[in-house]
């Protein structure tokens, strides 16, 4: 699809970790013409805004990665605004996108809308079969309301809005917030400053042992891109119109623990782990099933060393003004 020359294709939080990584593979194949909001320029939470946006603009296809994000606390702390935020962005985008008659969008849902304790890995037919983790349930809920969204406008207006399942990302261009942000890229920071201040020793949060699956930034932006790009018959033999996600992960999962002494020898810090259990461990496992992903043709390249090494390299580049915090 978005190979095509002439395709105006509106990158929903393209300032994002997620949103930069596709926006720079899209200006890289130089074929289509790129728009783009700041959140300052078009709040999404706005219903009247984004009619207006849509009915000028009328891309011809919307990839939406704009979103409330944030890691276990940020959820935890925040719930109100992240049921509210990801509900009305989903409605409005994917809404006003119809009605200015958009036929291609993609949303980016996330990993943990399947239950808390569903068989791993978690396959894409797991979803609505339990309860779901409670440091994140209002964020589950509302990208498990982002699926159905669009699968009802598929099903009665005939649009073509497909859904991706992400694992946990991180790479250039993360929420590098010392409480909201995620732990890889809050590992990285608190490991760096340590071994720059000479401490002996780093608190991780909770016990240790959940175990999670961690997906390279840039790799998420091409499997993005490559289910957009899918034509029709193919995503029709993989999906079904009520359970058209597809989920996107590397395959493979770690404790927080071997996470933790990963960053460590990355970052060059030699002391001591210390494990705070007053934090939330959240889902004890979600290491996801890519099979349906991978039937489809695309796996993921790059592994957790070299994705860390690559995030670390990166994040040594910005002085602390353009590390972004939110
Ligand atoms: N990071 C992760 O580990 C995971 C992320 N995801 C999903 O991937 C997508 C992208 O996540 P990620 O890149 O990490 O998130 P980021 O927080 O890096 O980026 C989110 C973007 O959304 C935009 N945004 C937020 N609220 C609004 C609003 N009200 N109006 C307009 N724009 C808004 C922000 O724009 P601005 O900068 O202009 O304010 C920001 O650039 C999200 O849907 C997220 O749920 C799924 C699983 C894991
Ligand atoms: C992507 C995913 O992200 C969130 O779910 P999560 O995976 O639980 O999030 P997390 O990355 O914050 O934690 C993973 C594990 O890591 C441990 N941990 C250790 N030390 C730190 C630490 O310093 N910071 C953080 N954040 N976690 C830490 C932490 O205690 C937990 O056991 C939700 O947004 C969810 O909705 C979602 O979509």
């Amino acid at each position: 699809m978005s190979e095509r020359h002439d395709m105006r294709i509106y990158v929903a939080g393209h300032r994002g970790m997620v949103g930069g990584a596709i926006l720079r593979q899209l200006e890289a194949r130089g074929t289509n013409e790129l728009i783009n909001r700041t959140s300052a320029e078009l709040d999404l939470t706005d219903q009247d805004a984004v009619r207006d946006f849509m009915q000028t603009e009328k891309p011809d296809a919307v990839i939406l990665a704009a979103a409330k994000v944030g890691g276990i606390v940020a959820n935890n702390s925040y719930p109100a605004q992240f049921i509210y935020e990801n509900l009305m962005i989903e409605c409005n985008v994917i809404h006003q996108a119809h009605a200015a008659g958009v036929q291609k969008l993609l949303q980016l849902g996330s990993s943990c809308i399947y239950p808390k304790h569903a068989p791993q890995p978690m396959a894409e037919d797991a979803l609505l079969t339990g309860t779901l983790e409670p440091t994140n349930e209002p964020y589950a809920i509302a990208k498990i309301a982002g699926i159905k969204l669009c699968e009802s406008y598929n099903r009665q207006y005939g649009r073509d809005y497909r859904s991706v399942m992400p694992t946990n990302l991180y790479g250039p261009g993360d929420n590098f917030h010392p409480e909201n942000s995620h732990v890889l890229p809050a590992l990285i920071r608190r490991f760096h400053e340590a071994a720059q201040q000479g401490l002996d020793e780093v608190a991780i949060w909770g016990t240790g042992t959940p175990m999670r699956e961690f997906l390279y930034v840039d790799d998420m932006a091409e499997a993005s891109l490559f289910v957009m790009d899918l034509d029709d018959e193919t995503y029709q033999r993989e999906t079904q119109p009520m359970l058209s996600h597809i989920n996107v992960g590397s395959g493979s999962d770690v404790t927080i623990r071997e996470l933790a002494e990963t960053v460590a020898r990355t970052t060059g810090f030699n002391g001591k782990l210390s494990f705070d259990t007053s934090k939330p461990d959240g889902t004890p496992r979600k290491l996801m099933d890519v099979s349906r992903l991978s039937r489809l043709g695309w796996e993921a390249k790059t592994g957790l060393e070299e994705g860390i090494r690559r995030t670390y390299e990166w994040f040594l580049t910005q002085d602390a003004a353009e590390l972004r915090e939110r």
